[in-house]
């Protein structure tokens, strides 16, 4: 049997999740899919890093029978008080990296240190981050085709929701010629909620509750995260370079509650809508703004934490793909399949570095 040993940096919500997810299936899910996982390194802000090679790696279920406020490393085998972040990267022996530390929408970091340092290192990253994705992800994939690593974040847009891969992988012979969606669940949820009469402060506590809202939710009310989902969207999907100042960007604070009594008056429903677009001339013209949809548009209905992604193709006409935008486990979702993708490169030849230091040394079957 094939393992692979992951780094998990950053654990908070999401990579918890993925630890729950390898702790209460790992067995299943190595019997269904053909491969172990075994964590041997975590790092932390908060709790510090842990570090453990040797055996079964980290015991997962102590760390997750702890509240994760009250997550200390220091004090155990393997353990430090800091999160010491580039050696665990570049030097503890891994084969995957998975990165779901905080999104930073200005300039990426630190995640997108942390992606760069494990590609360089040889080894593979799977990430929710949409930070190194949408700012620096031509020159990541780049540098992992260099390192023979990969480099997969289907997280980064819709949560589990395939919706890169289902881009990438099922419209061969397609043009498509634009995006449209609802891509951030936690202004969905809230808009949501303003409709059921609560005040915006209250909504934004129960996303953050539910795990939906990014650690500061300003990124999630501003349309500063729909904004880095777009540029994602127009540069894997239609093959534009976009950066942040070409997206125009308005969020959803300013909608009161006369503009929703108004807009349900009239039928419609409030949706905050990222767009991206191919000109005549070739261009992408990309967008995030709020909208007054009519019942019968694709978007109007979809609520909550759920969101939608329009593909406007030539011979398809419009395919939309739709489900969970956010949420802790539907996300770890969303770094289990880029292993799955990162495993089956492995199996069909497009074999990355790292998998191959793994049969060398730590493959046993
Ligand atoms: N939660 C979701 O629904 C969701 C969905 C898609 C993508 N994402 C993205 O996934 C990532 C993780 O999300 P989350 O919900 O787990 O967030 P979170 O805030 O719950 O967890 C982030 C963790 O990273 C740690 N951290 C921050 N900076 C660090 C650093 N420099 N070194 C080590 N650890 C560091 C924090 O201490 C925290 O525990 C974010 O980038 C987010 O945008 C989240
Ligand atoms: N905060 C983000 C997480 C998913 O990227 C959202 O609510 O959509």
């Amino acid at each position: 049997m094939i393992r692979y040993d992951l780094a998990l940096i950053g654990f908070g919500g999401v990579n918890r999740a993925l630890a729950e997810l390898i702790a209460e299936r790992g067995d299943g899910l190595a019997a269904e899919l053909g491969f172990a996982l075994r964590v041997v390194a975590i790092t932390d802000l908060r709790a510090g890093s842990l570090v453990r090679t040797e055996g079964a790696g980290i015991d997962l279920a102590p760390l997750l029978a702890t509240a994760p406020g009250e997550l200390d490393f220091s004090g155990l085998d393997g353990g430090s008080p800091e999160p010491r972040n580039e050696w665990v990267i570049r030097d503890v022996p891994a084969d995957i990296v998975a990165e779901a530390t905080f999104t930073n929408p200005v300039d990426g970091e630190p995640a997108l240190s942390h992606v760069r340092w494990a590609l360089e290192a040889g080894k593979s990253v799977c990430t929710t981050n949409k930070g190194p994705v949408a700012l620096a992800g031509r020159a990541l994939k780049r540098l992992a085709a260099e390192r023979g690593a990969a480099f997969e974040f289907e997280g980064a847009v819709l949560s589990g929701t395939p919706v890169l891969r289902t881009a990438e992988r099922m419209f061969d012979g397609l043009r498509i010629s634009g995006v449209e969606g609802i891509m951030n669940g936690t202004s969905n949820y809230i808009l949501g909620r303003l409709e059921a009469g609560l005040g915006l402060a209250d909504a934004v506590r129960e996303a953050q509750l539910l795990g939906y809202a990014e650690a500061d939710p300003t990124a999630d009310i501003e349309g500063h995260d729909v904004r880095l989902k777009v540029m994602i969207m127009a540069n894997e999907v239609l093959g534009a370079d976009l950066r942040q100042e070409d997206v125009s960007c308005e969020g959803i604070t300013a909608i009161g509650a006369r503009d929703i009594e108004e807009a349900a008056a009239a039928g419609l429903r409030w949706k905050l809508v990222g767009s991206a677009v191919r000109r005549p001339d070739g261009t992408v013209a990309a967008r995030v703004a709020p909208a007054a949809l009519p019942a019968d548009h694709p978007l109007a209905g979809i609520s909550g934490a759920t969101n939608a992604v329009a593909f406007h193709t030539d011979l398809l006409g419009t395919v939309t793909v739709s489900g969970p935008g956010a949420g802790r486990t539907e996300t770890a979702y969303a770094l289990l399949s880029d292993i799955i993708a990162i495993h089956r490169r492995h199996l069909t030849g497009a074999e990355t570095a790292p998998v191959r230091r793994t049969r060398e040394e730590t493959v046993r079957g």
